[in-house]
């Protein structure tokens, strides 16, 4: 199987005042084509620094960073993916219709295909009825949902999700959860970092798992969950563990 995310030995620190704190401590783990993975860990465990260095917003310190068989710090493996941060920043002055437009453009996707382009992810984000209205008046649901379809609008094969769900209400959080399943169900490889664990047990076929900057589990969630009740259940366990170790 063709691996697509690779990284290895990554290293990342921060520096605040005289202290030096180590976000990345020898990070490595692979993600292979078609695959859903989660990537989880407690708050402050590393997942946006990781998620930053595999898309080149951050050099790491050591280690390195391949995505789709590219450098990550390369533009050009940036051109095949598709990236939702973990608060969209849109430019809230234009309409949906208009950022997808100018994101299309970016993406130098050609004049003749971008309307139908954006028509299509406006609908596949349930966003079409509203596609001439000010992001400014979106509520914090569809926010992400024209975040996601601008990660959408090159057709990655990679997406890579920080927290898609975050403050999202039940409804909001459902809407994401089926687009994410319709990506996977159309053989994307899909990459996100979230704190909803069902969530994660219910889409994901994989599992990484990061704690004080450092990968302590990995796997396929069926397998690690084993007999235990849920994929929380085994993440509190597994922290337990680690901090044993410690
Ligand atoms: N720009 C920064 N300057 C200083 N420290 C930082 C910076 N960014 C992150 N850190 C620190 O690095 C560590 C990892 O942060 P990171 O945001 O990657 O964690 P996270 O797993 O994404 O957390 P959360 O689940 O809360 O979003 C934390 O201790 C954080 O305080």
């Amino acid at each position: 199987m063709k691996t697509v995310i690779e990284a290895n030995g990554l290293c990342a620190t921060f520096q605040h005042k005289k202290q030096v704190h180590k976000a990345l401590d020898e990070v490595s783990f692979t993600v292979e084509a078609g695959k859903t993975v989660g990537f989880i860990g407690p708050n402050g465990a590393g997942k946006t620094t990781a998620l930053h260095v595999l898309l080149g917003f951050l050099s790491p310190d050591s280690g390195t960073a391949q995505l789709l068989g590219k450098d990550a710090s390369s533009a050009e493996s940036r051109s095949q993916i598709g990236y939702l941060s973990e608060h969209p920043e849109c430019y809230k002055y234009m309409t949906a219709r208009e950022y997808l437009e100018m994101t299309a453009k970016l993406f130098d996707i050609p004049k003749s295909e971008r309307k139908e382009r954006v028509d299509h992810l406006l609908n596949e984000v349930e966003l079409i009825a509203h596609a001439n209205k000010r992001i400014a008046t979106y509520s914090r649901g569809m926010l992400q949902r024209i975040g996601l379809a601008q990660a959408l609008i090159n057709d990655p094969d990679l997406l890579i999700l920080d927290e898609p769900t975050n403050g999202l209400d039940p409804l909001g959080r459902m809407k994401i959860r089926k687009l994410i399943e319709q990506l996977k169900a159309r053989g994307k490889t899909i990459f996100f970092s979230s704190h909803e664990l069902s969530e994660i047990e219910t889409v994901c076929d994989e599992i990484i798992m990061i704690a004080n900057g450092r990968i302590i589990r990995q796997g396929p969630v069926a397998e690690l969950v084993g007999d235990k009740p849920n994929l929380e259940h085994y993440f509190l366990e597994a922290l337990q563990q680690d901090a044993g170790q410690d």
